[in-house]
């Protein structure tokens, strides 16, 4: 196994022309010789030298031809996000890994450089070693209290946007900084880095733009995306989230604006699920919009042109899906989100049998809400056949939520899967889906039209139905109104009602309407969050039922096993590990969700099942399979603590 040190500091100013020789560390020496290709600040990203293992002395040869002895620590601490990169490593047989990527900097540009800042916290000795005397004030101090200090200065913005620009900017100054704040604050800033927050930030992306966080690839790009992905700095991606921003949370198209979600997304696989942040890459595809307040705003960012769509489309996407796996290799996640359903379903199909692809919004939201319904069952009672349920919005999220907890009462109850569809109904813009549309029902649509008479409004859909659950999946907020929920708390004791849609203006209802109207008997979850309500003496708390509970862990999962392909029983697998984590004492205070502040801890328990799951049908490359996976999910988690650049 090679490995090299991931935070391998180059101590002079270049690799060509410079007699300094690189520092490198490595846990274990070469076979033979590896190339190393240096990236950074002040570097030629084509630059590389040959390690050479002569009986275990390491000789560097120069691009030049130059050779001189290389400065080997064989004995590094080895820490959070080097181990990814050793499993790497490991995974590629001993084969020499070729370019290899080594982060270089110092002095001024380190500072600058946000993968290996560490501010103040840069100690006396890295200042002296990394030409750092003068360019810090004198004094030092710990990652803990450079904690404490921004979380004083975010918490001192009124506005949330503010609060928005102030996480981007620290992400882009301090990497591991960002990490830390956003991993030991997380129930308060995922408000700001996420739902609700990230909406805003989108629909006004264009005006608070400072540096690109991700990789822009619009038909301009059309012919050219192998070479467009070589530029993003990172070579050794496991994880991509692409959107083309034609549905971006209930906010509609917002066009090339939608980056702000993939961002989002992935700062969530880092903080929540302990994936590297130089192992993820944030992807807008642009294609134009049809918004037309975006095509008339000076402000605007992308494509000017109305979005293009059939073939010229499927090319784009194919030629992007095909780049990524000549890019990154077959095992990288690619993770598609806030797609318009008509593309959505299709790109799921499509590449769902070639490539390791998830649909968040299909699938993450299926998964964690059966995790919720499943925990709910617990305070209710009954098993889910046993229960009816009604959807506002027949989209992804509501067919996609529809679908998976068929096939688990299917799976629980040997029920044929036509069966257990029955006890699921949605209702679209159109009003309830029955029968008599098929014909004009899009292709997702139609296993959920049953033999029912029309029904237009959502009020006499619950009290033709009468379900025990109501799911609001419509991106319309205030749809449930007085009268839906005062019906439903009219049919049943425990109502369970779920207002998934984002973001907060979205919501069908808010966590005050549903317990109000309910007299408090409701089991509420909204997509994004609520403050704990108030009612009649009593404190009710809202769960979140949001895919963020499950793609960090799904995603540390496929990663650890190396999956090479997503199935539907690992969603069934992520949803019963994250109702599994929901505790008596979490039920005890109303909770159908364990609370975000022990996410990684539940994302390790999630990317443990998705990973067995993985090793049981087949689909691991990762071998031998870890003993004890948690154990494993654990230990390949990063750790945003600083390292010691010795
Ligand atoms: N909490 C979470 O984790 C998640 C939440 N979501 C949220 O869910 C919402 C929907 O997303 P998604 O399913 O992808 O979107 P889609 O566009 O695929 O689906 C929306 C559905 O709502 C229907 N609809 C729209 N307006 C109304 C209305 N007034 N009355 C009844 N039905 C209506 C549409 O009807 P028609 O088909 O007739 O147009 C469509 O069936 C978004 O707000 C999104 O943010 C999504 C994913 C995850
Ligand atoms: C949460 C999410 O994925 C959405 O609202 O689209
Ligand atoms: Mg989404």
């Amino acid at each position: 196994m090679i490995s090299l040190h991931r935070s391998c500091f180059l101590n002079n100013t270049g690799i060509s022309g410079s007699s300094s020789p690189f520092s490198y560390k490595l846990k274990k020496l070469p076979p033979a010789s590896v190339k190393v290709t240096a990236l950074g600040p002040n570097r030629d990203r084509n630059s590389s030298v040959l390690i050479e293992n002569n009986n275990n002395s390491l000789k560097e040869i120069k691009e030049d031809g130059t050779s001189s002895v290389a400065d080997v620590d064989p004995n590094p601490t080895v820490t959070g996000e080097d181990r990814d990169l050793y499993y790497d490593a490991a995974a590629s047989d001993d084969q020499l890994v070729t370019p290899w990527s080594l982060s270089v900097a110092s002095g001024y540009s380190l500072l600058r450089d946000p993968h290996h800042n560490k501010g103040l916290a840069f100690n006396e000795k890295e200042r002296d070693s990394y030409y750092l005397r003068g360019l810090l004030p004198p004094t030092v101090i710990s990652q803990e209290l450079q904690v404490k200090k921004m979380m004083c200065s975010i918490r001192q913005y009124q506005v949330p946007l503010q609060k928005y620009m102030a996480m981007m900017d620290l992400q882009e100054l301090n990497e591991r900084l960002f990490y830390k704040l956003l991993i030991d604050n997380v129930e308060e800033l995922l408000p700001v880095v996420y739902t609700p927050t990230v909406g805003e930030a989108c629909q006004k992306y264009g005006s608070i733009f400072r540096r690109p966080q991700g990789l822009f690839i619009s038909l301009k790009e059309k012919g050219k995306i192998h070479e467009v992905l070589r530029n993003w700095p990172q070579r050794d991606i496991q994880v991509i989230v692409v959107t083309d921003g034609e549905r971006i949370l209930g906010l509609g198209d917002l066009g090339c604006q939608g980056m702000g979600i993939p961002i989002g997304k992935l700062s969530l696989y880092t903080a929540l699920g302990g994936v590297r942040p130089s192992a993820c890459l944030p992807v807008t595809i642009d294609v134009g919009t049809n918004n037309e307040q975006l095509l008339n705003d000076e402000f605007y960012i992308g494509l000017r042109r109305r979005r293009a769509t059939g073939q010229e489309y499927a090319e784009l996407m194919h030629e992007f899906m095909n780049a990524v796996k000549q890019n990154y290799g077959e095992k990288v996640l690619i993770q598609f989100e806030d797609f318009a359903n008509h593309n959505a379903f299709d790109l799921l199909a499509k590449y769902g049998t070639t490539h390791l692809v998830f649909n968040d919004d299909i699938q993450g939201t299926a998964s964690v809400v059966l995790a919720g319904l499943v925990a709910a069952l617990k305070v209710v009672g009954g098993t889910l056949a046993d229960h009816r349920f009604l959807f506002l919005g027949a989209g992804e999220a509501g067919t996609g939520i529809a679908e998976l907890i068929a096939l688990e009462i299917s799976k629980q109850t040997n029920m044929p899967l036509e069966e257990a569809r029955k006890k699921i109904s949605l209702v679209d813009s159109k009003g309830l889906i029955v029968k008599s549309r098929i014909d004009s029902l899009q292709h997702f649509k139609k296993p959920w039209a049953h033999d029912h008479e029309p029904i237009k409004k959502l009020v006499d859909a619950v009290n033709g139905i009468k379900p025990t659950v109501l799911i609001g999946t419509s991106g319309v907020g205030r749809t449930f109104t007085k009268e839906v929920v005062e019906a439903m708390a009219a049919l049943n004791e425990k109502p369970i009602i779920f207002s998934l849609s984002n973001p907060t203006s979205q919501s069908e209802c808010t966590a005050e309407e549903a317990y109000t109207w309910s007299q408090g008997r409701a089991i509420f979850a909204s997509g994004s969050p609520f403050d704990p309500v108030e009612y009649k003496g009593r404190v009710f708390v809202p769960g979140q039922a949001n895919n963020a509970y499950i793609f960090p862990g799904l995603g540390l999962g496929l990663i650890m096993s190396g999956a090479i392909r997503v199935h539907d029983d690992m969603l069934l697998a992520a949803s019963e590990a994250l109702a599994a984590q929901v505790t008596q004492e979490n039920f005890d205070k109303g909770l159908i969700y364990p609370p975000f502040r022990n996410i990684r801890k539940i994302s390790a328990h999630i990317a443990a099942s998705v990973a067995a799951k993985a090793y049981e049908l087949g689909l691991a490359t990762r071998q031998p399979q870890p003993k004890d996976l948690v154990k494993y999910a654990e230990h390949c988690m990063y750790n945003p603590a600083y390292q010691s650049y010795r």
